[in-house]
């Protein structure tokens, strides 16, 4: 039986645990990052990021969001250091954002929701593809960025100038020679805790590491992004936004971080 899932409210986040029992298992994401309740731990390294602009291929209306793709067969795109040991490849980028620049994160911090959150989605090399990665409890690691209303991101535009191709789900087209560390903060400081994907299966194979310092996003930009459709061709119109989960109980869990 498939299980179908949306955001709407008769398939969306209050809804997922009748197909994903999991939805309300011990390590669910996101979370509301609460910094004063954070633990500095000094043995967290820092975060290196090799990404290979020849790796990117496509970009993607998945009905859920879109993402970036990229060539995850060599290790030429790669997040190591951190919180993680070995050796992760970076698969994809996807964004999640709301109706209005009052909500569209996935993570807050302190309870501030911010208008869109990236996710750079890696898999651990351990594993010998990223489907066997995802269901092992260090399967995956994903790197959260805040976009937080301000200047038009010039490096962002290159993104969306390309939404116009894959308004409607399941659109496809290529997409190459992006440089994916063009959309990183100039700090890489960053909180991590033991989570998973935010959108079902719900799996809990994911170690985030979510960066404290947002890039920006002017208010024209963030129209582009809604300019998408959960809907395909030939379906009832449907504007994707509002497209995040919101956080989900800590159960007990610790939240490090790596600056003090
Ligand atoms: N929001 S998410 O990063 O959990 C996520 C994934 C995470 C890990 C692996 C694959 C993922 C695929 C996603 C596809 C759409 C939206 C979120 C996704
Ligand atoms: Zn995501």
């Amino acid at each position: 039986m498939s299980h179908s899932w949306g955001y709407g409210p008769s398939d969306g986040p209050e809804k997922w645990c009748d197909g994903f029992p999991v939805a309300n298992g011990p390590r669910q994401s996101p979370i509301d990052i609460i910094p004063g309740q954070t633990s500095y731990d000094s043995t967290l390294k820092p975060l290196k990021l090799k990404y290979d602009p020849s790796n990117s291929t496509d970009i993607l209306n998945n009905g859920h969001s879109f993402q970036v793709g990229f060539v995850d067969d060599v290790d030429s795109s790669t997040l190591t250091g951190g919180p993680i040991t070995g050796i992760y490849r970076l698969k994809q980028f996807h964004f999640h954002w709301g109706a209005s620049d009052d909500r569209g994160s996935e993570h807050t911090v302190n309870g501030i929701k911010f208008p869109c959150e990236l996710h750079l989605v890696h898999w651990n090399t351990k594993y010998p593809s990223f489907g066997e990665a995802a269901s092992e409890p260090d399967g995956l690691a994903v790197v959260g960025v805040f976009l937080k209303i301000g200047a038009a991101n010039p490096r962002l535009q290159k993104v969306l100038d390309a939404l116009g191709a894959i308004k409607s789900k399941g659109k496809q087209t290529t997409f190459s020679n992006f440089d994916a560390k063009t959309l990183l903060p100039c700090s890489l400081d960053y909180w991590t805790y033991d989570g998973s994907l935010t959108t079902p299966p719900l799996l809990e194979s994911v170690t985030w590491i979510v960066l404290k310092e947002p890039i920006s996003v002017s208010p024209t930009q963030m129209g582009k992004f809604r300019s998408l459709m959960f809907s395909g061709d030939g379906e009832a119109p449907c504007c994707m936004q509002d497209n995040y989960r919101p956080p989900q109980p800590l159960k007990g869990r610790k939240v490090r971080r790596s600056f003090k």
